[in-house]
């Protein structure tokens, strides 16, 4: 009972405070965990009737119950041990160059005594180197400290790392390793079970000296061929009936391009096809005995890839495998040894190395390039591994397929097989960076120790600002105003009483206090900032209007140009329209005019040549009648209607163009109307037998009744040209042109030549018509042939215009502002010059001979200008 007693002794105080940041794994072994924790409660319960002994500090370290329950189980997959590289071995590669050449080597211990002596520097550098970061806490733990630099920026902390198999200190020998690591597995594979040993560590950290090992002091390959060799000849003796067969290659990049294997005891030819997870072509070479196995060994090592770089003279810059095929012929009875082969790889990987550090360049970078590429997919797979191991619900995450070793190695590395790896890490202070990274990535646990004194304050003066947190959180969720007035007299209420605790009496309503004040500013700003923020929202939305309006302004003035155009459009059209109905008016005219002719014809043929003249002056609006055909006579015997006789005029003026040769200059187109109409009438007038007119010259002197008749036929006609004026306002000059082919034919005298070309098109389309008015014409002119009397124009003065020259006035003397252009035109006109001027070809078509002008058109003329005068 005493003994048990003894045992259950009080829990241990620590020593130091170890926090653990990341939260206790799940994955942990729970038995040796409950364990753990149950046997102290056990212990609190028996101890309250005793007395509480003295600090035992060695029972402390005597319990280390949690780095036993770290110890895994031997029926995992996975093992791994650690390897920490002497300092000395570094010391003695500094020493080693700095020693001359040409000189026999000397005992290392007494050359650096002696340089000790002779340089004091030297002799705190070489001390410093030896100062190690790492220290072994226990066989399966061990702690990580930073270097005082990295201690000061606070960038590291102390971490210890644990759950090693085994941990093997500095001075631990070969066979040490060989015992603890390889000896299971060895036993195993004799047993037919195959296994993997693989060395990982950064560069220079004894890897193929482990694996390998030296003469003096042969590492794990020679010393299992050793074991294998020497139990193969105590099995020899049980007749056993097994057979090794070695083979051995590795695998490297070339110029960094693609991964490559090569077979290290194969012959000149030696690089291997991959394919996938096989590797095929690989040589195996039977083993005999120990001496076959140790050249062959030699020769791969020879062949095997290595170059020096700062971090090691003997760098290996491939992966090497190592592959020991034990095959079984028999069956012991002794061992029970399945038939079936076995394998036992042993790798030894190239070394991760940090750039900055190995100063590698060109061929040797990229080499370092795979090498780390390499490394951290091994890695991979190994941390994936050992959080499979700690937890095999999350499934295993598999990173294999990213390298061709891993790939090769899958087996192992997804615990299918038994795989022991062993960490090879450098103690050194500046390799600090290397092994906590190695560390991290591949120990089973990790526990960060907060030792450092100081950081309690820095707790407490991180409390002190969580204010500027709080207004960061209020800023970004958009806070009411209760919720702010909230946090403000928080803020308040935790501000006076860390007064109050400082000793001082603070009144929370008291805005003298500075604290207060600050508070106050601190709201103050934060209300300027949402304000601001605000205002900044506000503006943006506005200018987001702004560009919208301008493009709804753009909207607007490209639809006012549509409609502009579409108001064109319908200009056009209308135009069209009325040149349409013009052309109707014109063209139901024809028919009319016909029966004008012929009823002109019946009156020539009962009544004489003066009555003919008459009905040719009633066509042309009564501008030529005789005494004895005005007034109702007109309308009772005309055989026109009096509104037929305007269409027929229209038709006339048309037709009359034909005759029109003679070319004026045209201002405007009243002008040109006007000027039609009376070189119409003057052809109307010249068609007549001259002899005729002077017969009936004294007939001629019209009446006032036949001046108002007249008055009115030429204020309709210049209605008419008003309204023509008014429809050229509205159109552009080329609808004016159509318009003029189709309403102003008569222009044709004063039009230019493009017109006359358009009237040809014209006279071609009247031909017929005016052909049949020629002939009659003719026929009119044969019966009165030799009647024809030259009367000079000025003679041929009519009555009329005397009449108004003695004042007499017409009736009607409304005229419109564009007869002042007309008159203007007429003004302008010089009768005597039309008289004397001859025709042109054209009126020589009609009248071969030039003629002067009649006396009637003469009249005419002066009557227009008489009329149309202001
Ligand atoms: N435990 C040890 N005891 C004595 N010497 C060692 C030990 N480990 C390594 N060395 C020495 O350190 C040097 C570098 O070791 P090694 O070549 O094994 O490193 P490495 O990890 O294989 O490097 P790399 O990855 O570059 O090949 C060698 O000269 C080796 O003899």
């Amino acid at each position: 009972m005493e003994e048990k007693q003894k045992s259950l002794s009080p829990p241990p105080c620590p020593s130091t405070v170890t926090v653990r940041r990341n939260p206790p794994r799940k994955a942990r072994a729970k038995p040796y965990t409950t364990a753990a924790k149950q046997q102290p409660l056990i212990s609190l319960s028996s101890e309250n009737t005793h007395v509480v002994p003295s600090f035992p500090i060695d029972e402390i370290l005597s319990i280390q119950i949690p780095q036993s329950e770290l110890k895994p189980s031997s029926s995992e997959s996975l093992k791994i041990f650690l390897r920490i590289k002497p300092l000395k071995s570094f010391t003695k590669v500094t020493t080693t160059k700095s020693r001359p050449r040409n000189v026999w080597p000397q005992n290392p211990s007494k050359k650096n005594n002696a340089k000790e002596n002779k340089n004091p520097e030297i002799s705190k550098k070489i001390k410093k180197n030896e100062e190690a970061c790492i220290t072994l806490n226990d066989s399966y733990s061990v702690t990580l400290t930073p270097p005082q630099a990295l201690q000061e920026l606070k960038r590291s902390k102390t971490e210890v790392y644990e759950g090693f198999s085994h941990v093997f200190p500095a001075d631990c020998s070969q066979n040490d390793v060989y015992d603890k690591m390889v000896q299971p597995l060895l036993e195993d594979f004799m047993k037919g079970k195959s296994g993997m040993l693989a060395a990982l560590g950064p560069s220079g950290s004894g890897k193929t000296h482990t694996v390998f090992g030296s003469l003096k002091n042969p590492g794990i390959v020679p010393l299992t061929l050793r074991q294998i060799f020497k139990k193969k000849s105590d099995e020899s003796s049980s007749r056993s009936l097994r057979s090794f067969n070695l083979s051995i290659f590795e695998i490297c990049s070339e110029r960094g391009k693609g991964e490559k294997a090569y077979d290290l005891l194969g012959g000149e030819s030696s690089e291997l096809s991959v394919q996938q997870s096989t590797i095929r072509g690989l040589k195996e070479v039977p083993i005999r005995n120990l001496e076959e196995a140790e050249s062959l060994i030699g020769l791969a090592m020879l062949k095997r890839a290595t170059a020096t770089t700062n971090s090691n003279s003997q760098s290996s810059r491939s992966q090497c495998i190592i592959n020991i095929r034990a095959t079984c012929n028999g069956f012991s009875n002794e061992t029970k040894m399945q038939s079936s082969d076995a394998m036992l790889t042993i790798v030894d990987l190239a070394g991760a190395e940090r750039e900055k550090r190995t100063g590698n360049q060109g061929e040797r970078l990229v080499e370092s390039n795979f090498i780390n590429n390499t490394s951290m997919v091994f890695g991979q797979c190994l941390r994936s591994l050992l959080e499979f191991q700690k937890n095999r619900k999350k499934g295993l995450q598999k990173h294999h397929q990213n390298s061709l070793l891993t790939r090769y190695l899958r087996d192992y590395l997804e615990g299918k097989k038994r795989m022991a790896l062993i960490l090879t890490v450098k103690a050194g202070e500046e390799d600090y960076l290397d092994t906590s990274y190695l560390l991290r990535q591949a120990s089973p646990y990790m526990k960060i120790k907060f030792d450092n004194t100081e950081e309690p304050c820095n707790k407490r003066q991180l409390k002190t600002y969580p204010r500027a947190e709080k207004n960061k959180k209020i800023k970004l969720s958009a806070p009411k105003t209760s919720q702010i007035e909230e946090n403000f007299h928080g803020e308040r209420n935790q501000i006076s009483q860390e007064v109050h605790l400082q000793g001082k009496k603070a009144d929370p309503t008291d805005r003298s206090s500075p604290i207060l004040k600050q508070v106050t500013q601190d709201k103050n700003e934060r209300e300027h900032i949402i304000m601001r923020n605000f205002s900044k929202v506000l503006w943006n939305v506005l200018k987001q209007y702004k560009e919208k309006l301008k493009v709804a302004e753009g909207e607007i003035c490209s639809l006012k140009d549509s409609l502009q155009r579409e108001q064109l459009k319908s200009l056009g059209l209308e135009t069209e329209l009325i040149s349409f109905k013009s052309s109707c008016l014109v063209d139901p005219c024809l028919p009319e005019v016909e029966a004008l002719v012929h009823a002109e014809e019946q009156f020539e043929v009962d009544t004489s040549l003066t009555n003919v003249v008459t009905n040719v002056d009633d066509d042309s609006c009564i501008l030529i009648k005789t005494g004895r055909e005005a007034g109702t006579e007109e309308s009772s015997e005309s055989p026109v209607p009096s509104n037929n006789v305007k269409d027929a005029e229209l038709v006339r003026c048309h037709l009359s163009s034909q005759n029109d040769a003679e070319p004026r200059s045209v201002n405007s187109e009243e002008n040109v109307e006007i000027a039609s109409a009376s070189t119409h009438v003057e052809a109307e007038v010249a068609d007549f037998p001259r002899d005729q007119a002077i017969q009936n010259q004294n007939d001629l002197i019209p009446s006032p009744e036949q001046v108002e008749v007249s008055h009115a036929c030429i204020n309709s006609r210049m209605s008419n040209v008003q309204t023509k004026s008014a429809i050229s306002r509205r159109f552009s000059d080329s609808e004016k042109q159509e318009r003029n082919r189709k309403l102003l034919p008569a222009s044709s005298k004063s039009l230019t030549e493009e017109m006359d070309d358009l009237e040809i098109k014209d006279n071609q389309i009247e031909k017929p018509q005016v052909k049949i008015i020629k002939t009659r014409v003719q026929k009119k002119a044969e019966s009165t042939q030799g009647q024809e009397i030259e009367v000079p124009a000025r003679e041929a003065e009519p009555a009329s215009t005397k009449k108004q020259r003695n004042g007499q006035k017409p009736k009607r003397r409304l005229q419109p502002a564009s007869s002042v252009l007309l008159t203007r035109e007429i003004n302008t006109l010089e009768i005597e010059d039309d008289i004397s001027e001859p025709k042109g070809t054209r009126a020589g078509k009609k009248t071969t001979v030039p003629q002067p002008r009649s006396q009637g058109s003469v009249t005419l003329l002066r009557l227009l200008t008489n009329n149309l005068q202001l």
